[in-house]
């Protein structure tokens, strides 16, 4: 891939806006700010996050970054060779619906805006912490892409790099891609390989995480007349079924933990109101994590409930589903469908509570990364499990395998035993497939969007 211009949200420059005490943890030795000399800093953060087109023209180069990535149309292996072509005719069918609801919410996504300012919010977080540190924002699927955000961390001389992805939850599809992506770049390269590293796969259980989400449920319970009477409607956004039923996703695990923390962190606060979650944003011709939302929105009204709170949970920023998805068409679908009173949480953004939280997971994590336990620093266990990133892929990668059915996440209308057709069978039945969509408009281009679908 052609690189652009590397970009970071943080640079070298701005550790000298940090006070009190500089701390260079390359040398385990802390000096007081009064000196004139501020040390490099050597300590680097790294921020995982999914990208979105900024432009009306981004969004079909953005679509077919996502779909030529095989954790998200994952093909069996015998078809991998269709992955590229795949995402090209997919991502040039669907740009016109896409960029529909990019231009419904300003003509690109608010996603490389808003990750920056977290960035940033986390560096300032680490500087008040008196853990100096340059923050960097890596994309999956459009600038500032992985590549150039590790481009920058070789030029800044780092040595010491906490990985960490801004999905509170994990998933193949989303932290798990960032990370398989980063294990190839750092195993092909000698500085990178060298580098000491930890991740911090995911975070949902954390404290301060789940103290800001009841903060921002509980400001808007109370916009409601009668805050008791309100439905909290947690809509995460979805993943194939076959992910967590076939490859051991871990994600609608966390996602269930995750709601029953944040509950219960509402139950302290004498929040008792009734809750539902299901998942959202479902494309392509396979099963999805269920309860849809978009029928347990029609369910819900039909069953009388009257005043609906919309909390988006997998994504710390708003973004396309939530401004667009959420903001628009499940409101529209719950007042067509009895729902008198509807609210929505913003997402979290930087929420003080949280980004200072995420900078305690990071300030937990450095004892994984060499950093010498310093007096301010204590050497705690830490929240959750981390690792470097082969270690964690290496060990998802093992649980894998010991799963009884070999994983193909998309079946396109036929079975696993596709995978003994030789390249000609598989090749004609393409050709089969796309002639019966195209005559009888039923099946999987139109169930992704490819093709207009009667509902
Ligand atoms: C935790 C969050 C997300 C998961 C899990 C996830 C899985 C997933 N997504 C697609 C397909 C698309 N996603 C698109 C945009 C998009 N996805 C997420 C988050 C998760 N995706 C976000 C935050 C965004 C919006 C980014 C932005 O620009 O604001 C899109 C493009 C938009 C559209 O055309 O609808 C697609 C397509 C799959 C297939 C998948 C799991 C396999
Ligand atoms: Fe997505
Ligand atoms: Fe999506």
């Amino acid at each position: 891939m052609d690189l652009l211009l590397p970009r970071s949200t943080g640079s070298s420059q701005m550790v000298s806006h940090c006070s009190v005490i500089q701390m260079d943890i390359a040398n385990n030795s802390v000096n007081s700010s009064k000196t004139s000399v501020v040390p490099r800093c050597t300590f680097g953060v790294l921020l995982l996050n999914l990208g979105g087109p900024e432009t009306l023209e981004d969004v079909q180069p953005f679509l077919f970054n996502l779909f030529a990535d095989p954790d998200i149309i994952r093909l069996p292996r015998l078809f991998r060779f269709l992955q590229k072509p795949l995402a090209q005719f997919i991502s040039v069918a669907r740009a016109p619906k896409s960029k529909e609801g990019y231009a419904s919410i300003g003509g690109g996504s608010p996603l490389r805006k808003i990750t920056d300012e977290q960035a940033e919010a986390l560096r300032k977080a680490l500087c008040e912490k008196n853990i100096p540190a340059n923050v960097y924002v890596g994309m999956r699927y459009w600038h500032p892409f992985t590549e150039e955000a590790i481009e920058q961390i070789k030029k800044d001389g780092i040595t010491k790099l906490v990985v960490l992805p801004l999905y509170p939850q994990f998933s193949i599809s989303t932290s798990g891609s960032s990370l398989r992506l980063l294990e190839s770049i750092f195993r092909e390269d000698e500085y990178l390989a060298n580098m000491q590293h930890t991740v911090i796969p995911s975070w949902y259980q954390r404290d301060g995480y789940i103290k800001a989400m009841g903060d921002l449920i509980q400001k808007e319970l109370e916009k409601f007349d009668q805050p008791k009477e309100v439905r909290i409607f947690f809509s995460a956004h979805g993943v194939p079924l076959a992910y967590v039923e076939e490859a051991g996703d871990p994600y609608k695990a966390e996602m269930e933990e995750c709601i029953d923390l944040i509950m219960e962190e509402l139950e302290k606060r004498k929040l008792t109101n009734p809750y539902t979650l299901a998942y959202q944003s479902r494309v392509g011709p396979v099963e999805w994590l269920k309860p849809y939302t978009d029928e347990t929105i029609i369910e819900l009204g039909q069953s009388g409930v009257k005043s609906l709170l919309a909390v988006p949970i997998s994504f710390v920023s708003e973004h396309i589903e939530t401004l667009e998805e959420i903001d628009v068409e499940y409101k529209e679908l719950a007042l067509n469908s009895g729902i008198e009173k509807w609210g929505r949480v913003p997402a979290l953004g930087c929420q003080p509570t949280f980004i200072s939280d995420l900078a305690d997971a990071v300030i937990e994590s450095l004892p994984y990364v060499g950093a010498m336990a310093v007096s301010n620093i204590e050497a705690r266990q830490s929240l959750v499990p981390l690792g470097s990133v082969e270690e964690l892929l290496a060990a998802y990668d093992s649980q894998r395998r010991e799963l009884p059915t070999p994983v193909t996440f998309w079946e396109w209308g036929w079975t696993k035993s596709a995978e003994t057709w030789n390249g000609r069978a598989a090749m004609l039945a393409v050709v089969v497939l796309l002639f019966l969509e195209v005559t009888t408009g039923e099946g999987f281009l139109h169930q992704w969007g490819v093709l207009p679908i009667s509902r």
